[in-house]
């Protein structure tokens, strides 16, 4: 039987998240660092490139073959420069920052081969061929799977061209390709165990975020992190696009009772049953499930109306009222009831609070408590500010 994969489980050879969803995260979170990165080592490798031009000067002379290759030198200089400032403007500077290393090193990689094509030395450049792979495979940062084949089809290029030049003894050229072979490997490999290591590092790190802001019981967010001014964020989100947000208030019914009768633990697994239809009735991403009190949960919904908000909820009451809960092979029936609260905002409309929406919804769930328990008792901010 296969193992069941962690959330968080790396691709052995390619060093990526499975997850094509936490791989994009994890490189929206790097952009900053990968962009430095970029920068740095493509200043670098660009002056370097041109400082060699000096070495062409000095075995071929002033010619066309010199002038040729400083002017390949100053193209790629100029992809270097492009390179950075494209990363440097992009919404999503990783994944930019990986296309403009693929794109330098291959042309690198091209042009170091007419550098080698026209100088000759083939023994000299193997060895500089080598160095060039540990800078792809480490010192540039890119994905393990565009580094490898850029490396790969450089190394096999400079052997083909090495052989078809016929000036190095089969000898020699089983050494340099032996040579090429090992800076691949261990760049290969020196590349993979970083890429791994900055993954789990990431996962890690989200895992403790994660931990810090969930409520352990129910996974819903908990009330610290409402405190940290999401509900505020939303309205002002809101406020500025000009579209709706409705907050739900919901708590479940004679949970006391449910408690007294079932005990803590079928409590407890009540909890954890609902808030698990609340997160899975809403979006992903968008809408925020918190867990307000004991057994009362705050639903943020941006870009939803009345009606949306009012259907939802409803759709959310039948649900639980349908299936309850089920704890030790018993099941449990439950209920809950519900406050929604519904405002469309603009720029142009003040007063609306945090504190003064979640007080609607509160007062809307009680008064649904008062009337019976079971049901969604709704209203929209304008009814509000006309009562
Ligand atoms: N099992 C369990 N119970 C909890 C948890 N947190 C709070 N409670 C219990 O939830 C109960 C809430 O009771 P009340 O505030 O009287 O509300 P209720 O019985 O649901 O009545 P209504 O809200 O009026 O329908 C209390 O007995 C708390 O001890 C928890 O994490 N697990």
């Amino acid at each position: 039987m296969s193992k069941p994969q962690s959330a968080g489980a790396i691709l052995r050879w390619r060093g990526e998240f499975i997850s094509t969803s936490l791989e994009s995260a994890f490189l929206r979170d790097q952009g900053s660092v990968i962009q430095q990165e970029l920068t740095r080592s493509l200043s670098f490798c660009g002056i370097a490139y041109l400082i060699f031009a000096l070495a062409d000067m000095a075995h071929l002379g002033y010619g066309s073959q010199t002038l040729a290759l400083f002017i390949v030198r100053l193209a790629i200089a100029a992809v270097a420069v492009s390179g950075i400032v494209l990363t440097r403007c992009s919404a999503n500077p990783g994944n930019t920052a990986y296309r403009a290393a693929t794109v330098f090193t291959s042309l690198a990689m091209l042009s170091f081969l007419l550098v080698a094509y026209w100088r000759g030395e083939l023994l000299l450049h193997g060895m500089s061929m080598a160095i060039m792979l540990i800078i792809v495979y480490l010192f540039i940062p890119n994905r393990l799977v565009n580094a490898t084949l850029v490396a790969l089809s450089a190394s096999a290029a400079f052997l083909a061209l090495v052989y078809a030049q016929g000036m190095v003894s089969p000898r020699h050229l089983w050494t340099m390709a032996m040579l090429l072979l090992l800076a691949n490997l261990f760049g290969a490999a020196a590349a993979r165990r970083d890429a791994h290591s900055s993954r789990r590092q990431y996962w890690a790190q989200q895992h403790l975020i994660n931990q810090s802001v969930r409520d352990s019981l129910t996974g819903a967010f908990n009330r610290r992190h409402l405190n940290a001014g999401l509900l505020e964020r939303e309205i002002d989100r809101a406020r500025s696009r000009g579209t709706s947000l409705t907050i739900i208030m919901c708590d479940l019914d004679s949970f006391k009772a449910i408690n007294d009768t079932h005990g803590h633990q079928a409590g407890d697994t009540l909890l954890h049953d609902f808030a698990r239809l609340l997160l899975s009735m809403t979006r992903e991403g968008i809408d925020t499930v918190v867990r307000y009190g004991g057994e009362e949960f705050l639903l943020i919904l941006p870009d939803t109306d009345l009606a949306d908000g009012h259907a939802l909820a409803e759709s959310m009451r039948a649900r639980l009222a349908e299936s309850g809960s089920l704890h030790d092979q018993v099941r449990i029936g439950a209920t809950a009831s519900f406050g929604v609260v519904s405002v469309r905002l603009s720029p142009g409309l003040p007063g609306i609070t945090s504190k003064a929406l979640i007080a609607r919804a509160d007062q809307l769930m009680y008064a649904a408590k008062r009337s019976g328990r079971n049901r969604v008792h709704v209203t929209g901010w304008e009814a509000i500010n006309r009562a």
